[in-house]
């Protein structure tokens, strides 16, 4: 008798894989590696910015109360006393009616509260000295860049799991991190299994084919953030694979395996998930592609029976593995991000099953246009290549047309989601 299996919904199956309890650890990188890793503390501001007060332009400092009286008619002149750059303070104190030329990024001499750009005055030297002569008056605090006025200090600027950005970096070399706490990535390996399985180089043979699924989820775990270690390809032979799969478990933080969980005769990963005395959480879901995805927890580390077919394969990924990878990264957005959408075609056939249709979107004035991408079977994997969303169809017996609004799960985003199951 071929074993019967009852399907859960998609919600529930991502739950329980959610529920699995995982560990997040953190460890120091240098700042030009931490691009696109995740911070594992909140950063905080432990200076203001700017530090100092400082001139935005480049011109003179001066004390505004002087040039009160300066007009078009009266004008008014200061004896410029020094010349400061970036990077240099004032060594004067500046009396009523002396100026200092200062340039952009130089910090206020502290007795001046106004800057007069260069173009506003005319600058002379003679035989006394340097002069320099204005034909406005200036209020106190004109053109200054305040200390603080950025960023005060001990603000929260970053939250712990933020990705981060060239603009964290940024930020973070601002205060002066040469090593940042972001979150360690989990290794997660792949097997292949299959005794139809070509590797890359292999010519094709009768009944045989290039394995595909392999290398596209060594892609899939590095956009989600993980560190992908592949550990090749299995016949489908049980105690080579039982052995296997046991000696990579022990590894890795996740094993995925592609193929051989569904219900046919050389479909082995439920035996060695038995054999093995895992726990498995699900081995149907009421989804298509990938009904047959299957998790199981052995130890510390998560199984994953992803189907063979690469469509069910590359959607098994995206909903069920790659929320976990960001979640052991601190990103409290995990899942894929969802947004509705305008159907760009009709989707006439029905299915009893949620399904997840490959699609490409396209942003149309204020609108985003969804549309399904080519053969969309569970074994394709033509569509995949033009893949950057899933239309999410809710399972019943209608089908859809063009115009319908439906909720849209994007790929190619780093921003996560919440929660986007109903
Ligand atoms: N009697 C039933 N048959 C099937 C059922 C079922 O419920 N009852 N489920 C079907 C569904 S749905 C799917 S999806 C597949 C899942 O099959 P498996 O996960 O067991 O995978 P395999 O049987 O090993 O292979 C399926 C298909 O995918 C190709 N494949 C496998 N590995 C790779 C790879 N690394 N790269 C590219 N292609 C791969 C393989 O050659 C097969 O064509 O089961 C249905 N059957
Ligand atoms: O698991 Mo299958 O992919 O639903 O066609
Ligand atoms: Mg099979």
């Amino acid at each position: 008798m071929v074993e019967k299996r009852t399907p859960i919904p998609v919600h529930e199956a991502v739950r329980k894989v959610m529920n699995v309890p995982i560990k997040q650890h953190g460890e120091d990188v240098h700042l030009h590696e931490v691009y696109g890793r995740t911070l594992a503390e909140d950063l905080v501001a432990t200076h203001p910015v700017p530090p100092f007060d400082r001139s935005p332009y480049d011109g003179f400092a001066i004390i505004s109360s002087d040039s009160t009286e300066a007009t078009r008619d009266n004008p008014i002149t200061f004896e410029v006393i020094e010349t400061i750059g970036a990077g240099s303070v004032c060594s004067k104190k500046v009396q009523s009616h002396q100026a200092v030329r200062i340039m952009t990024g130089a910090q206020m001499p502290e007795e001046c509260d106004a800057i007069v750009m260069l173009e506003l005055a005319q600058a002379y030297t003679n035989e006394k000295g340097s002069f320099m002569t204005i034909k406005r008056s200036f209020p106190s605090g004109h053109n200054i860049s305040y200390k603080g006025e950025d960023v005060t200090e001990r603000t929260v600027l970053i939250e712990k799991g933020t990705r981060i950005n060239p603009g964290t970096i940024a930020l973070l070399a601002t205060f002066g991190y040469e090593r940042v706490k972001v979150a360690k990535r989990p290794t997660v390996g792949v097997f292949a299994t299959g005794s139809e399985l070509l590797e890359l180089g292999d010519s094709l043979e009768p009944g045989k084919i290039r394995n595909s699924n392999t290398h596209m989820l060594l892609a899939q775990i590095e956009r989600a953030g993980a560190v992908p270690h592949y550990f090749g390809s299995l016949p489908d032979e049980f105690e080579l694979c039982f052995e296997q799969v046991k000696r990579a478990a022990s590894q890795v933080d996740m094993l995925l395996t592609t193929g051989g969980v569904s219900v046919g005769d050389f479909d082995l990963l439920p035996d060695v998930y038995e054999k093995l005395g895992a726990s498995v959480l699900f081995n149907k879901i009421a989804m298509r592609p990938g009904s047959v995805t299957t998790v199981a927890v052995w130890e510390d580390t998560l199984l994953y029976g992803l189907s063979g077919n690469p469509s069910a394969c590359y959607v098994g990924f995206e909903l069920f593995v790659r929320p976990i990878i960001r979640t052991i990264m601190n990103d409290p957005l995990p899942h894929l991000p969802k947004v509705k959408a305008t159907l760009a075609e009709d989707v006439p056939k029905a299915n009893p099953f949620t399904r997840f249709v490959r699609s490409t979107i396209q942003y149309q004035r204020d609108q985003i246009h969804v549309a399904p991408i080519g053969f969309n079977k569970s074994s394709a994997v033509s569509s995949l290549a033009k893949t950057d969303a899933f239309m999410v169809l809710p399972g019943g017996t209608r089908g859809f047309k063009t115009g319908d609004k439906v909720d849209v799960l994007l790929l190619e985003t780093d921003r996560g989601s919440e929660w986007p199951w109903a």
